[in-house]
């Protein structure tokens, strides 16, 4: 068999397909190319502008296309935006992309949730087409939180960097061999809050290192003068996008916002009593509050006290492992509430997020909206409630309304609003790590609004520092030291050596338990209650009702009668009146039924009860760990608490009353002894041995000892009293008359 003349080995099949290919794309790039270099807009118009109704532009005219598949795109991000069926563009992106396409710098703001992120990534994507189409892409994303070291060994040689100024500085700075010069793109997203978060210098140091020859792009949901003037640095011949600069209002037009005054105290009732009112909507909640340590405090908190939701908590001090952890969970929940600081506030796009409760007033308007932006984002509705407080009311509003922002007062239904305080006292008293938590809340929470001074928004002086302290379960007000003697709240702030004062009673009434989870409830997964099942009560603690009821309308005001109903939200028309009513708590008619007996043991019995350890139950964590057994239970702890307390005091006064006149009647005895030893020295031995026993000494040591008892008491319960009245006159002495007087005790408590 001949053998043909060998002329080299044959293209192997794999070599063969990437030439093809490589060849497709090569013309494939000419030909879009062709079209960006023709049918580019010009510069300084809006291609929304440009855009004609009802008419389908042909490839050359693709800058006013309607449609992604009208853009010069390579056909791989065609495809990607197909899977992902992305179709139509949104304002931003039909306005951006065009420009963006050509390699022009760009200036762009649009409302939170108008899919600003797609429009820079597509031009990036694009861009990368043009680096070469066989290239393999690196992708590498720096941000604080993760291991500074381990990111160095990769982040040579990236093609998409996504990071954060402060960690690219960083990697500027210590990352040897860490090269920018060949960046094309840069793409600052946030650029508002980038600034505001002092990161200027950063920035600037940032800008110099990086090649002159680059496309720039800043998108920001909230225009600013910090922006612009940062555009003016960063940016050459820009285009400026403003989507929605004519639009009536800053934020989306799906988004129903509103906002309700509060007192600060109120504020835990009323977080619990929106959470729960929302179970049976299964909605998806973010609850913004100004610090870490209020975050962690209400997260902590409220999954203790089960409310039949999966609770997240987001905030600066968690790690980035765990924060991404949290941000997917919330994002795959369909129910649940995440409590979070402004960290989740910018550019964190959780889908179908139903409510966002801004607990706390936030910084200034721009945080307002982004906070709130974090629902009705795309084409998806949303509601938006502002809790405010009185001081803050009116700046804030004025702040609002500068903006355009259409916002409108509801007040809260009393009736709806559960007081959860009694349970939250109880959960602190025997729970010092939450007792903790909450005590850093209070100073943490105190600290945020002190360092704003007193602000149009923000008055420290005018914080109700003791009713605050209360409402967080605390039964004394922790000191404030950085606050100067006065500035918040009372001069006693600094009196007391403990660093603590007595709290006035919180401003809430009637008692009321959380409710237990029902039986078609989700667990909250981030851990079951450790006492157990919180209760049942239904008439202390009202079902789960609809989500709405919970917020009434409240006469709206003349210029804001145009705006979309909320009367969805309002189904107690009787309530439709400008004068709010006073926050209450529960009606006057569960205060008196549910009012404490001072009189009568706890629960109806003053039995000491012992834990697994053996130890004697502080009452309050007893009544934490039994609350409904029963229905016959004191009205508030805190009640409890204040009449033991006030008990106390009588009783004190009482034995010092009788103290003396021990002592009086010992040294008369003495006294009396003495005589008759004198008149009849036969007697001198036994009486004398009486009068050791009753010296001065002891009737000092009885002293100190009833008032132990009465700490007992307080310990135990009510109920006691009677009992150590009983046993004031004879102190045991012999174990015989300690059991007789524990009888007696006893006895005096069956009765
Ligand atoms: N053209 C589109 N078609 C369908 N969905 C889109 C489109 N563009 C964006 N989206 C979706 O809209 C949502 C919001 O987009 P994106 O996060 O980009 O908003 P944003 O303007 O950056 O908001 P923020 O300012 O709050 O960060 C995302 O879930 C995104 O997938």
């Amino acid at each position: 068999m001949a053998q043909g003349k060998r002329r080299g080995p044959a293209p192997k099949p794999e070599r063969a397909r990437a030439l093809r290919r490589s060849q497709v794309e090569a013309s494939e790039i000419e030909r879009l190319e062709g079209l960006l270099k023709s049918g580019a807009p010009a510069s300084g118009t809006s291609p929304l502008d440009l855009a004609t109704a009802g008419t389908t532009p042909n490839a050359s005219e693709w800058a006013t296309s309607k449609a992604f598949d009208g853009y010069p795109l390579s056909r791989y991000t065609q495809d990607g935006l197909a899977a992902a069926k992305y179709v139509q563009p949104t304002a931003i992106q039909r306005a951006v992309i065009p420009h963006a396409l050509v390699g022009r710098d760009i200036l762009a703001a649009a409302k939170t949730g108008s899919g600003k992120t797609l429009a820079f990534l597509l031009p990036i994507f694009d861009e990368l087409r043009k680096v070469g189409p066989r290239h393999e892409l690196s992708a590498g994303v720096l941000v604080g939180g993760k291991d500074v070291a381990e990111e160095k060994t990769r982040v040579q040689g990236l093609n998409i960097l996504v990071t954060t100024p402060g960690r690219l500085l960083q990697h500027m700075d210590e990352t040897a061999g860490f090269d920018c010069s060949t960046l094309r793109t840069l793409v600052l997203d946030e650029a508002d809050r980038i600034l505001d978060m002092g990161f200027s210098a950063a920035l600037n140091a940032i800008l110099a290192n990086l090649p002159r020859q680059r496309q720039t792009m800043l998108f920001s949901a909230t225009q600013t003068k910090s922006v612009e003037a940062l555009a003016r640095l960063s940016l050459r011949d820009p285009e400026y996008l403003a989507v929605h600069e004519k639009a009536e209002a800053p934020t989306p037009v799906r988004l129903q916002q509103a906002y309700m005054v509060v007192n600060l105290q109120d504020k835990t009732n009323i977080l619990w009593s929106f959470i729960r009112t929302h179970l049976q909507a299964r909605s998806k909640i973010i609850i913004f509050l100004s610090t870490c340590k209020q975050v962690r405090f209400y997260f902590e908190l409220f999954r203790r006290l089960r409310p039949g939701v999966p609770l997240r908590a987001l905030h600066g001090k968690m790690s980035q492992a765990k924060r991404m952890d949290v941000f997917y969970e919330f994002n795959d929940a369909r129910a649940a509430v995440l409590f979070a600081t402004d960290i989740a506030a910018r550019g964190l796009d959780f889908p179908a997020v139903h409510w966002v409760l801004q607990a706390d007033c936030p910084d200034d308007c721009a945080a307002y909206i982004h906070r709130v932006g974090r629902t009705a984002r795309y084409t998806a509705a949303g509601k938006g409630l502002l809790l405010l407080l009185p001081s803050e009311r009116e700046g804030m509003l004025a702040a609002l309304q500068g903006a355009r922002v259409p916002i409108r007062e509801l007040r809260q239904n009393p009736d709806k609003v559960q007081s959860v305080l009694p349970a939250v006292q109880a959960m602190l008293s025997k729970d010092h790590e939450l007792k903790l938590a909450a005590h850093r809340a209070f100073v943490a929470y105190a600290r945020s609004v002190h360092k704003h001074g007193s602000s149009r928004v923000f008055d420290a002086a005018k914080l109700p520092v003791a009713e605050y302290a209360a409402s967080l379960g605390l039964l004394a007000t922790p000191r404030l030291r950085f606050v100067r003697r006065g500035a918040v709240g009372d001069d006693e702030n600094d009196e007391d050596d403990e660093g603590e004062r007595a709290a006035p009673r919180a401003h809430q009434a009637a008692p009321a338990r959380p409710q237990s989870r029902e039986p078609d409830e989700p667990a909250s997964d981030e851990g079951a209650a450790s006492d157990g099942d919180a209760g049942t009560d239904d008439e202390a603690q009202p079902a789960a009702d609809s989500e709405d009821e919970f917020l009434v309308v409240k006469r709206r005001h003349a210029a804001e009668a145009d705006q979309e109903e909320l009367d969805s939200q309002a189904p107690d028309t009787a309530a439709d009146n400008t004068d709010a009513l006073p926050m209450t708590t529960t009606t006057s008619k569960k205060k008196k039924k549910l009012k404490i007996r001072v009189d009568r043991p706890v629960a109806g019995s003053a039995k000491i009860v012992f834990d697994e350890e053996g130890e004697a139950m502080d009452p309050l964590a007893r009544l934490a760990a039994g609350a409904g057994s029963n229905g016959d239970e004191p009205a508030t702890l805190e009640e409890h608490a204040a009449a033991l307390r006030e008990r106390m005091a009588l009783a004190d006064a009482r034995d010092k009353v009788d103290a003396r006149k021990r002592r009086k009647e010992a040294r008369e005895t003495k006294r009396a002894k003495r005589l008759a030893r004198e008149q009849s020295p036969d007697a001198g031995v036994e009486l004398g041995d009486d009068a050791e026993s009753e010296s001065e000494d002891e009737a000092e040591a009885f002293g100190g000892r009833f008032r132990a008892g009465m700490v007992a008491e307080l310990r135990e319960g009510a109920g006691a009293e009677a009992a150590h009245r009983d046993m004031a006159p004879a102190e045991p002495a012999t174990l015989e008359d300690q059991e007789a007087l524990a009888l007696r005790l006893l006895a005096s408590r069956r009765a």
